[in-house]
Parts: structure tokens; C-alpha cells; sequence
């Protein structure tokens, strides 16, 4: 399967580092002003759509920023973009419709992943809608299984989902820099208080994954009756943590 990536800033490079390094037998192209990312990535690069067309890509991931994803999705059209190769865009906030308008021939879909694609540790947001058949399906989690987990859900939901999935990537990095300021103001080095950090919240993480228990039964396991853990999650909600994640959260997925 070739597939087509357009526009490799921080998410459409994630995506082609995900790509590459899976089993999958898949060629990956990238569209790119910034020539670099040929020796960075290691995949041909093309600075004109007419060229990596030319190549037949079977999918064309779009990873540009939100507000041109139609106006590069219509421009691939005009530059003879085939009708039968499925679409996916990125975008956070541009719907199926948008991206029907623009191509109104291609199965289009739209997906919110996250960073950790790059490493295949994703977790993808994914809605179909009607232009998607059952084989455009298949290809469609051929690409997405490969970055990581997916998650199907309406489109209505989209929003929401992709917000948990996608941006809070970045809310847990500023737990654990906050939480490493906190060990390097008890004396800890930084690199130390680093990597005790990320395998708190990786094996953390794992623990959940592979238990039935709520977050409040894993909590509950913690935090020994009278104990030192209890008192950190009171500190917690005294200074509003939990408001915070809400607000962070909603913020985020913007107005309903
Ligand atoms: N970052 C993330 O964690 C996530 C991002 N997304 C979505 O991915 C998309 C890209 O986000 P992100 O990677 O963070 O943004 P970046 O700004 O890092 O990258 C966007 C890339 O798009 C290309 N580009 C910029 N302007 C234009 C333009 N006018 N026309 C065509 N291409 C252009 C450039 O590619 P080049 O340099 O190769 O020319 C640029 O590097 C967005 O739609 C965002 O909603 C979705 C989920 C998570
Ligand atoms: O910040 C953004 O708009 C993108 C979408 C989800 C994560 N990053």
C-alpha cells in the first residue's frame, strides 16, 4: 500500500516515524516544503502535488493545519488526485462534510490521533460516515491499527474523543513537569526525577490497561488508611486538580 502524507510538522512526522517503523508492507511519501525531512525520515519527499500523485498513492493522509485542510484537499483534487484514494484528514475541528465538499468522488474520513503514533503507542479517534465501504474500512485500519490503538465512534462524539485522545498528551506532560519540579525541589537530580516520572505514569498507565478495576478502585489501592498517599490526593483536591483536568479537557473539545 503507498500512502501519501501532506505537510510533515509535528503530526504528519509522527505519523510517517509510526508508519515506517511497522511490519506493515507499506511504501510512505511524503509532501513537504522542507527538504530535510527526506535524510530526517527517510522516505521520498515531493514539493509539488502533480509528483507524489504521480506515484498513485493508495491513501492520502492529511496533516496540515486545520484551516487549509480544504483548500489542499480541493487543490490535490485539481491536481488530479484519483477518485477511488481514501482521504483522511487529521484535522481536529473539519468534519466528513467538509472534506466531501472537497472531494467529492473520494471515500474521505476524518480521524484526531495523537503524538505517540510515532512511537505506535497512538490512540486514534476515528468516525466513518456513508462515502466509506466496507473495503475502504479495511484499508482505512490497516494504516490506523499500525500507529495504535483506534477507537470508532460517531461522529457527533468525534470531538470529544479525539480531545481525550489527542490533546491530552499535553496535560500529562505538564503533570510530569510539574511533578519532576516537585522532586528537583526536594534535592532529586533532573534526569533522575525524569525517568522515575515517565515510569510512574507508563506503568501506571500499563496497570490500568490490564485491570477491570475503575481509576477509583486503582486509586483506592494506594492510598493506605491513614497513610502519606491520602494526604497528597486531599492537597489534590484542595487546590482544584480535578477542576482543572475538567476545564482543561473542555476547553479543548470547545463549545457544544
Ligand atoms: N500535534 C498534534 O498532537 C495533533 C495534531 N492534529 C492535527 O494535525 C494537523 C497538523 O498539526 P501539527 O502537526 O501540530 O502542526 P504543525 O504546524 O507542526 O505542522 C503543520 C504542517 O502543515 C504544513 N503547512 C503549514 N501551512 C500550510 C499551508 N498554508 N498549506 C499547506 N500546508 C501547510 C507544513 O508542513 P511542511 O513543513 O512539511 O511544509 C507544517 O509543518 C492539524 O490539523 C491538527 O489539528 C491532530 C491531532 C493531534
Ligand atoms: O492542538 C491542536 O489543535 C491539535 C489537535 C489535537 C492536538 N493537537
Amino acid at each position: 500500500m503507498k500512502i501519501g502524507v501532506f505537510g510533515l510538522g509535528h503530526m504528519g512526522t509522527a505519523i510517517v516515524q509510526g508508519l515506517t517503523r511497522s511490519e506493515q508492507a507499506v511504501e510512505v511519501l511524503g509532501y513537504s516544503s522542507n527538504a530535510a525531512k527526506a535524510d530526517e525520515l527517510q522516505v521520498p519527499i515531493y514539493s509539488r502535488y502533480e509528483d507524489l500523485l504521480a506515484q498513485g498513492p493508495d491513501v492520502v493522509i492529511l496533516t496540515v493545519p486545520a484551516k487549509y485542510v480544504v483548500a489542499v484537499l480541493a487543490d490535490l483534487v485539481q491536481a488530479g488526485l484519483d477518485s477511488k484514494v481514501v482521504v483522511l484528514s487529521a484535522a481536529a475541528s473539519v468534519t466528513n462534510a467538509d472534506l466531501r465538499r472537497a472531494a467529492p468522488k473520494n471515500p474521505v474520513t476524518t480521524f484526531i490521533p495523537n503524538i505517540p503514533v510515532a512511537i505506535n503507542a497512538g490512540t486514534t479517534a476515528l468516525s466513518y460516515n456513508d462515502s466509506i465501504q466496507e473495503a475502504d474500512q479495511r484499508v482505512i485500519r490497516t494504516v490506523l491499527d499500525t500507529l495504535g490503538d483506534v477507537v470508532v465512534v460517531k461522529e457527533d462524539q468525534l470531538a470529544i474523543a479525539g480531545t481525550v485522545g489527542g490533546c491530552s498528551p499535553a496535560f500529562i506532560d505538564v503533570l510530569m513537569d510539574a511533578m519532576e519540579d516537585a522532586a528537583v525541589s526536594r534535592g532529586m537530580d533532573r534526569q533522575t526525577a525524569a525517568a522515575v516520572v515517565a515510569s510512574v505514569v507508563s506503568g501506571t498507565a500499563k496497570l490500568a490497561q490490564t485491570s477491570d478495576k475503575s481509576f477509583g478502585d486503582l486509586k483506592g489501592q494506594i492510598t493506605s488508611p491513614g497513610g502519606t498517599t491520602i494526604k497528597g490526593v486531599l492537597a489534590l483536591d484542595q487546590h482544584g486538580f480535578r477542576a482543572a483536568v475538567h476545564a482543561a479537557i473542555l476547553a479543548a473539545a470547545g463549545d457544544e
